[in-house]
């Protein structure tokens, strides 16, 4: 695993040596963020479908399809959702496979805002962390006052983890600065006001599939690590484009490059339209290749995905007895 990159050189390391520099303001901003190296997107495509095709041994692919389990935010995002729904995906995160106690528990359940606490008090202590998303997800259009009572409301009810949305908007009109200082406040409105003085963590999502070019997902993977982002996620799952291999591939090389220009460590979720065991262990080989074992693992690595768990769990079982089970083998969510 690379260590010692950033392949833009000394000058923007120097830079980033100082972060206050370099986003001290909208013209300071918008020249680090553009003096960032183009991506190479042929190459990058490559790259994504290279790594994509390592086979694994299968003692390795029972190993990945558990991690992958343990890695995700099992999701449900829909204005039909009920407190019901919400309970019974939270039973099935705590113990996915009831007739198999060694299945592992998934990372966490993510849901809409006004959900937390039905999930909260489902998941009770079983370790799982609720995630909720906000600031006006998916569109992320609506004023910052309520963007941030949005946020302010999941933390008071329990959340653990924020999925905000940036305003797509701003970013695409170069409006940088807007774009960081609304994460910072977010980030701002994710510490806990019970005195404990803890924060819930905070995930940043793009929206890849409306960024444009590669280059514009490397400018906000920046932007949002420089405004203090503990993850970096790819999209919400509700547009046309959702994760794709590529994609994630320049989030990944962003972490790696941002840990090594400024010493932080940040985590990484593709989310939206993964859904077989063969495309989590693509994005896991991936992660080892980019990032090396020490982002295996949930605490840095996450899928948000509402469908794959049923697909890692009818491979894991057709691994341990040879065979794949009936179709009522795995609950339709
Ligand atoms: O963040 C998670 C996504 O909304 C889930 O998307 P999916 O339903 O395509 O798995």
């Amino acid at each position: 695993m690379p260590t010692t990159v950033p392949a833009y050189g000394e000058e923007a390391a120097e830079r980033l040596a100082s972060m206050a520099d370099v986003t001290a303001g909208d013209s300071a901003l918008r020249r680090f963020l553009h003096g960032l190296p183009g991506v190479d997107a042929v190459g990058l495509q490559a790259r994504a479908a290279t790594l994509g095709t390592r086979s694994i041994k299968t003692t390795a692919k029972a190993y990945a399809i558990d991690l992958a389990i343990s890695m995700i935010d099992l999701t449900t995002l829909e204005g039909a959702d009920t407190p019901g729904k919400v309970r019974s995906l939270c039973a099935k995160g705590i113990n996915p496979d009831p007739t198999d106690r060694t299945a592992p528990r998934v990372a966490a359940i993510c849901v809409y805002g006004d959900m937390v606490a039905t999930a909260k008090e489902a998941l009770k202590d079983s370790g799982i962390h609720v995630a909720a998303v906000a600031t006006a997800f998916p569109s992320g259009r609506a004023a910052l006052s309520v963007k941030l009572a949005d946020t302010r409301e999941a933390v008071a009810a329990g959340a653990d983890e924020i999925d905000m949305v940036i305003d797509r908007g701003a970013f695409l009109s170069g409006r940088y600065l807007e774009v960081f200082e609304e994460i910072r406040q977010v980030k701002a409105a994710c510490v806990r006001e019970d005195g404990s003085g803890t924060a819930a963590h905070l995930k940043v999502i793009f929206e890849t599939g409306e960024l444009q070019t590669y280059d514009n997902v490397r400018r906000a993977s920046w932007l949002a690590m420089l405004a203090g982002a503990d993850f970096i996620k790819t999209s919400t799952g509700k547009v046309a484009v959702n994760a794709t291999p590529p994609v994630t591939l320049v989030l990944l090389e962003a972490v790696r490059d941002f840990r090594a220009a400024v010493g932080v460590r940040v985590g990484v979720k593709p989310a939206g339209g993964i859904r077989t065991s063969k495309d989590a262990i693509k994005y896991l080989v991936m992660v080892n290749e980019t990032l090396g074992e020490e982002w295996l693992s949930p605490e840095w690595f996450r899928f948000g995905a509402s469908s794959l768990l049923n697909d890692l769990l009818m491979q894991r079982q057709k691994l341990s007895t040879g065979r794949y089970s009936g179709p009522d083998y795995v609950t339709v969510d």
